[in-house]
């Protein structure tokens, strides 16, 4: 009876946030969150990839550590090659990623379920289809870390982002499209919780103020802090990298 009658079932059902910000909680399921955890340690380790590190924005280190894979990010733009850690190259986007990305899309903004979001622009629907992410951010999120609001605006394709969260629950702060500032609409996102947004909200300034620390499931294969993973295409070819 707890199980089926979860909180998580009741309290929190999908919704379009703002237009083209659809929340799912508890999307991933627990073999796939521990799937993720498995692969986000591997990835971390793996010296073949990009070391997870605190990108240094504006002179300031952020309290995040990013590892990525397909294309690495510095200084708002992205490259094969990571000068500053001896030319490495991220490890590449597995196909199960895209998959899992196509997959994503498809439940947030597919006909079937798109037809619940009347603010949701026409077309959205055509990209569960053809959404091919050739980078994945890995976030982690120790307990006291924070991402300031900024855009994602680095890709030259309106893809939709597609995010992914395990661990402890954050406060993601979806902000508006022209300004860094309020009217914001917070929101939690916990461990499994899947975020997309796209279309008119593409490029809306977000954040997360605060990670909940120990707010994990119980059965979390990480013991502390976030994992965020979020997915984007770029629109650039190969080799050329943004100038
Ligand atoms: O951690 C999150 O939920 C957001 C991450 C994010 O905005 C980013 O990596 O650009
Ligand atoms: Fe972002």
């Amino acid at each position: 009876m707890d199980s089926l009658f979860a909180d998580s079932e009741i309290n929190r059902p999908v919704r379009e946030i703002l237009p083209g910000v659809i929340h799912y909680p508890s999307w991933l399921s627990t073999e796939q969150q521990d799937f993720l955890v498995k692969k986000f340690f591997e990835w971390g380790s793996d010296s073949r990839g990009i070391p997870p590190h605190q990108p240094e924005i504006f002179g300031h280190k952020m309290s995040v550590r990013l590892t990525s894979l397909g294309w690495h990010w510095a200084d708002y733009r992205y490259t094969r090659q990571a000068a500053e850690f001896g030319g490495a190259s991220p490890l590449p986007v597995p196909d199960w990623m895209v998959r899992l990305g196509r997959a994503a899309l498809a439940d947030c903004y597919s006909e079937n379920h798109a037809s619940q979001w009347p603010r949701l622009g026409k077309g959205l629907t055509r990209w569960a289809n053809s959404f091919t992410p050739d980078i994945a951010l890995v976030n982690y999120y120790a307990p006291t870390a924070k991402m300031g609001m900024h855009q994602d605006k680095e890709e030259r394709s309106d893809m939709p982002v597609v995010s992914l969260s395990i661990g402890d629950t954050a406060v993601f702060r979806a902000g508006n499209t022209l300004t860094k500032t309020a009217p914001y609409t917070d929101l939690l996102l916990a461990s499994g919780d899947l975020l997309v947004f796209g279309g008119p909200s593409r490029f809306m300034y977000h954040g997360v103020p605060k990670v909940l620390p120990g707010t994990a499931p119980q059965d979390c294969r990480l013991d502390q802090g976030r994992i965020n993973i979020t997915l984007r295409e770029t629109g650039l070819k190969d080799p050329q990298a943004q100038r």
